[in-house]
């Protein structure tokens, strides 16, 4: 964070604004931050990262991209990936010690995981030592376009029916359908992300499907790279904690319904590996990993021997996107380490086994 010497907002009472930025698995919600931050325009902006997997990835490569806005201290990682469980043990006591700093942000940015709700997070903005001091500017969410028109969030209702069969435990219809619904439900501005990997009939298709998964009509926008001014990204102005009756997920009206809520729907673990001599082979055998154990996500960094640089290794569903992203630091320990998440019934043992053996 560049926070102001002055504490000035705090001096005049104005309300700091708080920006969401949620979405599901790999949309693209880091990527649009690095540009936000890219493009603060002298904003002061403090950033708080959760993330599901104990890797921290995101925060990493936020640290990495040397823009003035992202220098190391500056950003906050709740490692919990699921914010709707901790907003009372870590996100509050977090805004609450950062509001207690000498000098304040002009402006907070808060990057959900992949796969938390964003409903408790709004409501935690009215907490009383947070609403007097803090407002939601507007909740952004991301999608990823390709995904949606590769009908990743279709439900796949045999496959649901089979796993209810199996584990009398699923209270839910599909995990990821639901969140993906709960995330634009919560939505004051919607970015159709990824329209590069889509042609225009394609990118209408994706519009007309995520505007009939939302009873509300937030604002929809269209992004390749996350690349949104931040002109338009911050200063929305919603006040959305004023709004979260309107924007109820699947598991608050399941409450509400007197059911109870499963936490237990997703799982990550992460792999440690050796030095990556042949990174292409090792790639192009990841790819055939996550495919055929249906992984929603898989990140982390890999150390090339002879390489300067880190590889930063992405994979959202079936698409891996690896590249070096920055240099090694003196006296950083090369590491290869990678994140894995998928749902509750991910094979970790069959996983790590091929991940191991593609790396040999
Ligand atoms: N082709 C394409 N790739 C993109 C775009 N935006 C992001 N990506 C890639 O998608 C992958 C995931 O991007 P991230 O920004 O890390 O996504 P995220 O939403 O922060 O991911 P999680 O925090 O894991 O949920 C990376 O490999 C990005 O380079 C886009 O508009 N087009």
């Amino acid at each position: 964070m560049i926070f102001s010497k002055t504490g000035d907002r705090k001096a005049s009472g104005a309300k700091i604004p708080a920006t969401v930025i949620t979405g599901f698995l790999g949309a693209g919600k880091t990527t649009m931050i690095r540009n936000i931050l890219e493009n603060a325009d002298g904003r002061r902006i403090a950033l708080i990262i959760n993330e599901f997997g104990d890797l921290g990835v995101d925060g990493d490569v936020l640290k990495g991209c040397g823009a003035e806005a992202c220098s190391e201290d500056d950003i906050i990682e709740l490692t919990n990936g699921c914010i709707c469980c901790t907003v009372a043990d870590d996100f509050i006591p977090t805004m609450t010690r950062l509001l207690e700093r000498e000098g304040r942000p002009d402006h907070i940015v808060i990057e959900t995981s992949g796969l938390a709700l964003p409903q408790p997070l709004i409501a935690a903005f009215n907490w009383p030592d947070i609403r007097t001091q803090v407002t939601v500017d507007g909740v952004i969410t991301v999608v990823d376009s390709a995904a949606v028109a590769a009908g990743r969030f279709a439900d796949d209702h045999d496959k649901v029916d089979a796993a209810r069969a199996e584990d009398d435990n699923l209270d839910h219809e599909s995990p990821i359908e639901e969140l993906f619904e709960d995330q634009l439900t919560a939505a004051d501005l919607i970015v159709l992300n990824k329209t590069d990997l889509l042609d225009a009939a394609g990118i209408e298709a994706v519009r007309r499907e995520v505007a009939a998964r939302t009873t509300r009509k937030p604002m929809m926008i269209e992004a390749a790279n996350g690349a949104v001014p931040a002109s338009v990204l911050l200063g929305l102005g919603v006040g959305t904690e004023d709004d979260i009756a309107n924007r109820k997920s699947h598991h608050e009206m399941e409450h509400e319904a007197g059911e109870e809520h499963d936490h237990d729907e997703f799982a990550s673990f992460v792999v440690e590996l050796g030095p990556i001599a042949d990174s292409t082979g090792f790639v192009s055998r990841l790819k055939a990993i996550v495919s055929a154990h249906d992984v929603l996500r898989l990140k982390g960094f890999a150390d090339v021997p002879g390489k300067p640089m880190r590889l930063l290794i992405q994979a959202v569903g079936t698409r891996i996107d690896p590249y070096f992203d920055r240099a090694w630091a003196a006296g950083e320990a090369r590491r290869t380490r990678l994140v894995v998440i998928g749902l509750h019934d991910l094979d970790e043992a069959a996983l790590r086994a091929a991940i191991v053996a593609a790396a040999a």
